[in-house]
């Protein structure tokens, strides 16, 4: 009875931990994927932030040259100061900030540059082509992939107005030291109002990535720790207040429904299914079999005469008397009315017999409370190779009935013959 509950609990949790895993990992991957869409959109947004602070920096630098040292350095006769060049102040002073970020870059790319280093390439170009050509006055893209990502912000270096072409308009309007240091091949010719070049500031994606695989990392052990525990104590509260409860209304009811609710013996059902089974084991093993039907005497008379409850307690009383006798492995049935059957597994017709004869005794040796001596019919019969249960009954129902007619309150056994007292012994 036990093991069997058992294997339904354990496979109806299975089958529930596989539904809700299933469920579980589906939730997962979306939640995941939506998660993960998140962190990374903010760590862009982040990253964008931090170009857009270093390109104001480095504007900030450069407004202060122009403002502040440009001229009062110029006026000065002598070397070509760098320091009076707005580009050269700001791409420095990015440089020391670098110190302390690796991998940041800012830069100042032209067309047409005075230091042929700062000549613009490729994509570089591609973004001063688009600034000159109008529409936005800042473009963000994207380089390389993965660890090597990196995040361009790119605004317009514009002529803005007519002091700027002190050094970039002609050689011969330039500072003499400017073309004495750089020459006269670039940096020359531009007009006011001319997208010449581009501050390009360049920051790596990589440490906002890391940042979002980590969380995310962090995010996936939780969840799991979280459904982990959520399947635990779903499991645990399904146990207590779903499973048992059901395997133990189960096995009442498999109780109910397999015991004679007057006398506690087995029922009808339940009696020729032990019968069956015991017949295919002892078969299977060459062990004997045997059973005894008890029909008790004048039960009508009873009732009639003490009453249909008293006739009740006579039924409840032989039960007792009966199941006192057997043994452990034996098994009494009320086959209906006050119809007994007992079953008794590896035991041959001699012991049913002597059996029978203890049963007559308990049921005939002691006086019922209200009803007085009870006697009783038994017929005993031991199974035949290849016989069913319906026919070893069917001979113990005929014997019982020769003891009936032979005058009641006695035993036969199908054959042959055994003596018991009290009453006279008939041969079957
Ligand atoms: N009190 C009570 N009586 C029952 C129950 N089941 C059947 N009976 C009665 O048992 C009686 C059986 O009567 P019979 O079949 O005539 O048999 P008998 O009177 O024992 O006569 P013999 O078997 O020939 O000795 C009937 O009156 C049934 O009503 C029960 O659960 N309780």
């Amino acid at each position: 009875m036990t093991s069997k509950p058992d294997g339904w609990m354990k496979s109806t949790r299975g089958r529930l931990n596989m539904v809700l895993a299933g469920v579980s990992a589906v939730a997962m991957l979306v939640s995941g994927s939506v998660f993960h869409a998140a962190l990374s959109q903010d760590a862009h947004e982040d990253v964008r932030r931090e170009a857009v602070l270093q390109m104001a920096t480095a504007q900030a630098v450069r407004a202060y040259t122009s403002e502040h040292v440009r001229d009062a350095l110029l006026q000065h006769d002598g070397p070509f100061p760098p320091a009076a060049v707005p580009s050269f102040s700001a791409v420095t002073t990015m440089k020391y900030l670098q110190q302390a970020y690796p991998d940041y870059r800012y830069q100042e790319l032209a067309i047409n540059p005075t230091q042929p280093d700062n000549r613009a390439r490729g994509w570089e170009l591609q973004v001063i082509e688009a600034f000159r050509a109008g529409g936005a006055e800042e473009r963000f893209l994207t380089t390389g992939s993965g660890a090597a990502q990196m995040l361009h912000y790119a605004r317009p270096l514009r002529v803005v107005n007519e002091a700027c072409l002190r050094c970039h308009g002609s050689p011969e309007a330039a500072p003499a030291a400017l073309v004495a240091k750089y020459g006269r091949q670039g940096g020359f010719g531009w007009r006011v109002g001319e997208v010449v070049g581009a501050q390009i500031v360049s920051v790596p994606a990589r440490t906002a990535f890391a940042r979002v695989d980590s969380t995310f990392l962090h995010y996936l052990g939780a969840s799991a720790a979280l459904f982990l525990s959520f399947f635990a104590v779903l499991n645990w509260m399904l146990s207590r207040t779903v499973l048992q409860p059901i395997v133990s209304s189960n096995q009442r009811l498999a109780k109910l429904a397999s015991r004679d609710g007057l006398t506690g013996a087995a029922n009808r059902r339940r009696f020729l299914a032990q019968l069956d089974g015991e017949i295919r084991r002892c078969g299977t093993q060459g062990a004997p079999l045997s059973v005894i039907m008890i029909d008790l005497d004048h039960f009508k008379r009873i009732n009639d005469e003490h009453g249909h409850a008293v006739g009740d307690e006579v039924l409840r009383s032989c039960c007792r008397r009966v199941k006192r006798r057997l043994g452990p492995s034996d098994v009494l049935g009320r086959l209906g009315g006050e119809e007994f059957a007992v079953l008794l597994p590896a035991t041959d017709e001699s012991g049913a017999g002597q059996m029978a004869a203890l049963l007559l005794l308990a049921i005939s040796g002691k006086p019922m409370q209200q009803a007085g001596q009870v006697t009783a019919s038994l017929g005993v019969a031991r199974h035949r190779a290849g016989e069913t249960g319906a026919q070893l009954l069917e001979r113990a129902d005929a014997a019982l009935y020769r003891a009936k007619r032979e005058g009641r309150n006695r035993v036969v056994r199908a054959a042959p013959l055994i003596p018991v007292v009290p009453g006279a012994c008939v041969a079957g």
